[in-house]
C-alpha cells in the first residue's frame, strides 16, 4: 500500500470492479526535464519537501489521462507520483481527484475553449489549469505560469511547438471570460458532473431525492473505522485514537469516523488490526447477516476482504472467502493477516508457518479443485512479500521446549480460494452452508465519492449487464444454502436494476424464498425498509450507497 495518500485518499481502496487501465499505464513522467526539479533531489528520504508545480500538474495530467483511457484514478496516480516527495504526491492526488469529480464541468468548457480537441495528455493538462483557476483562493499567474511551463514538460510527440501558446492563451481566456463559460444553464453533464444518463437514470429512480444523492456523490468522503470487536472493539478503538488526540465520532456498533482523514498508517492501531478502513454502510453487511459460532459461511465475492474479516471479529466461525481474481484473492489474506484473523488450511496445502516450518493440511479433497496454481496461500505469500500467514493449525514444533502445547483442532477462520462462484462444481465440497454472503459485482455507483472515476467508466449499457451476473450468481448460490439458512444479497450500487429488480425476480421464482424486508440494525433507527441505503452526508448516517436484501430460505 502506498504510504502517501492525501488526506482525501487516505484509504486503501475499497473493493471496486472498475476497469482496469486498459494497455497498461503509461512510462512515469520525466521529471527531469523541470527546470526546477533539474536543480533538486525529488526522490523520497530527500530533504527536498516539494516538486514545483508544473511537475505535479504533469503528474495530475498524466494520472487524469490514463483515468479517462479507463485505468484506475488511484493506481494511475501511484504509478506517476512514487518517485515524488510525500507532500507533492498527496498534491498531485488532490488535483486529479479534484479535476475527476469536476470533469463533467471542465469537459463542457475545454469544449468552448478549444476550436478542435487537443490530444488527451494537452486536454487533461488543460483541464486541471482550468479546475485551478475556478478555485478562486489559487494565484491566477502562478496557476497559468506553471501550467503553461508543464506543457514544455510533456513527453516527445505530445506537445507540438505552439501548444505552450495555445495553453497561455485559453487559460487567459477562461480568466476573462469565465461567466460566459459557466452559465447558470449549463447541460446536466457539466452541471451536476455525472453522465447524462446517469442524471436522468438517477431523476428517474429517486424523484424526492436525487439531487442529494448527486451532490452527497461528489463529496470527499470521511475516513470511516470498523474497530475490530477480537481487540477490544470500539472502546479500546476510541481509547487510541483520544489518547493520540485525534478527533472522532463513533457512529454504529463497531464504527468511528474521523475528523480529519490521515493517511492509514499514522492511525493508531491500524497495522495491529486493532481497526480497518470501512465505510459505515459497508459495516452493515456481516451484521445483518449475523453469524453464529460454530456455522459455516460463505463470502462469495470476497475480495478485498473487508466484509469476511468483520464476519470473523464477530463470530468464531468457518468462512469460505472466494474471489474469482487470483491477485485479489491474495489481498483478502494480507488484511485478515493484518486483522490477526486466522486461515484455516485448504485441502491439499502445504502452508508456511510462523517457525519457517509446514503444516500439512488433509488430504486433497474437492476444494483443492478451486485452486490455481498461482492461486495458492503459498503462491500469494510469495507474490505479496509476506513472511508467514497466521494459520489456525500453526502446529509449533514439538520437539521445541520454547513452543506451547501443540494447537488443538482448527474450529474457526477463513478458508482463501481463487474461485468462481457462479461455478460451484469447481470448488464447492457438497456440504450446505448456513449463511451465505452475495457481495455481488456492481456498478459501484454507490461509491462515487470515494471512486469518482466510476464516473467517466461506466456506460448505460452496462447496468444491464451486471444485472444479468448478479441474477446468475444467486441462482448459482441458493442451492448452497441449507433450509433454515440466511443469504444476503448485496451490492454497492444505487439503481434498483442491481437491487430490487434482480431480488424480486429472484423471489417471485422461488417459492422456498423469503424476503425478511423487517429487519432491524443495532444504532440505525431510520433503516431502509427496501434496504437501498443511499449515498449521504447526513452527520447520523453517514455513508456510501448499498443495497441489502436478507432471504431465508424454508425449511
Ligand atoms: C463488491 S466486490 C466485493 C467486496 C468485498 N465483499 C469486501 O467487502 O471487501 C466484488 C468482488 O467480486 C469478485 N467477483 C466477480 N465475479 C465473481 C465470481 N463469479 N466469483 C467470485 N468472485 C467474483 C470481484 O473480483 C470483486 O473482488
Amino acid at each position: 500500500m502506498s504510504t502517501d495518500k492525501s488526506p482525501d485518499q487516505a484509504a486503501p481502496a475499497a473493493a471496486t470492479p472498475i476497469s482496469r487501465p486498459r494497455g497498461g499505464l503509461r512510462p512515469a513522467a520525466r521529471f527531469q526535464k523541470s527546470p526546477s526539479s533539474k536543480q533538486r533531489d525529488v526522490r523520497p528520504g530527500s530533504t527536498v519537501l516539494r516538486a514545483a508545480l508544473a511537475d505535479e500538474l504533469v503528474a495530475a495530467a498524466l494520472a487524469l489521462r490514463d483515468m479517462l483511457e479507463g485505468a484506475h484514478l488511484d493506481e494511475a496516480i501511484d504509478h506517476y507520483t512514487h518517485e515524488m516527495p510525500v507532500a507533492s504526491a498527496r498534491a498531485v492526488r488532490n488535483m486529479a481527484y479534484d479535476a475527476t469529480r469536476q470533469y463533467g464541468l471542465l469537459s463542457h468548457i475545454g469544449g468552448q475553449l478549444n476550436r478542435k480537441p487537443p490530444v488527451p495528455l494537452l486536454g487533461a493538462l488543460q483541464a486541471l489549469g482550468v479546475a485551478q483557476l475556478i478555485d478562486a483562493r489559487r494565484p491566477v499567474p502562478v496557476i497559468i505560469d506553471q501550467t503553461v511551463r508543464a506543457v514544455n514538460q510533456l513527453p516527445e510527440g505530445v506537445a507540438y511547438p505552439a501548444a505552450a501558446g495555445f495553453m497561455n492563451a485559453t487559460l487567459r481566456r477562461f480568466v476573462r471570460e469565465r461567466d460566459a463559460l459557466i452559465p447558470p444553464n449549463l447541460p446536466d453533464e457539466a452541471r451536476y458532473n455525472h453522465p447524462g444518463w446517469w442524471v436522468t437514470r438517477v431523476r428517474q429512480v429517486w424523484p424526492g431525492q436525487w439531487e442529494a444523492i448527486l451532490a452527497a456523490s461528489l463529496d470527499r468522503a470521511p475516513l470511516s473505522l470498523r474497530a475490530n470487536r477480537r481487540l477490544g472493539g470500539q472502546d479500546e478503538a476510541a481509547r487510541r485514537l483520544e489518547a493520540a488526540g485525534i478527533g472522532f465520532r463513533r457512529m454504529g456498533v463497531d464504527g468511528l469516523v474521523l475528523e480529519q482523514p490521515m493517511p492509514v498508517e499514522h492511525i493508531p492501531g491500524f497495522a495491529e488490526g486493532l481497526v480497518s478502513v470501512q465505510d459505515l454502510g459497508a459495516q452493515c453487511a456481516a451484521q445483518l447477516l449475523d453469524p453464529q459460532p460454530g456455522e459455516r459461511i460463505l463470502d462469495a465475492c470476497a475480495a478485498p476482504g473487508g466484509k469476511t474479516a468483520h464476519l470473523l471479529e464477530m463470530a468464531d466461525c468457518e468462512v469460505w472467502a472466494l474471489d474469482i481474481d487470483p491477485g485479489r484473492a491474495s489481498i483478502i489474506m494480507n488484511n485478515l493477516q493484518r486483522s490477526r484473523l486466522p486461515l484455516l488450511p485448504q485441502s491439499g496445502q502445504t502452508l508456511p508457518r510462523g517457525n519457517g516450518g509446514t503444516v500439512d493440511a488433509e488430504p486433497a479433497t474437492t476444494v483443492r479443485a478451486a485452486f490455481g496454481t498461482d492461486a495458492t496461500m503459498a503462491a500469494s505469500d510469495r507474490a505479496a512479500g509476506q513472511g508467514h500467514w497466521p494459520v489456525a493449525a500453526d502446529v509449533p514444533d514439538t520437539d521445541d521446549p520454547a513452543q506451547p502445547a501443540v494447537t488443538p483442532a482448527v474450529h474457526w477462520g477463513a478458508r482463501v480460494m481463487a474461485a468462481d462462484a457462479a461455478d460451484p462444481d469447481s470448488w464447492w465440497d457438497g456440504q450446505r452452508f448456513d449463511r451465505i454472503l452475495l457481495d455481488a459485482p456492481c456498478s459501484a455507483s454507490g461509491i462515487v465519492r470515494r471512486h469518482p472515476d466510476v464516473l467517466w467508466h461506466r456506460q448505460r449499457r452496462d447496468i444491464a449487464t451486471f444485472s444479468g451476473t448478479q441474477a446468475r450468481l444467486i441462482e448459482k448460490l441458493w442451492p448452497l444454502l441449507r433450509p433454515g439458512g440466511t443469504l444476503l444479497y448485496a451490492t454497492c450500487s444505487i439503481f434498483p436494476e442491481e437491487g430490487e429488480a434482480v431480488v424480486s425476480a429472484f423471489v417471485s421464482k422461488h417459492p422456498d424464498c423469503q424476503w425478511q424486508r423487517d429487519v432491524r440494525l443495532t444504532g440505525w433507527p431510520g433503516w431502509p425498509r427496501n434496504g437501498q441505503l443511499l449515498p449521504t452526508r447526513d452527520d447520523r448516517h453517514e455513508h456510501d450507497g448499498f443495497f441489502y436484501a436478507l432471504l431465508s430460505r424454508h425449511r
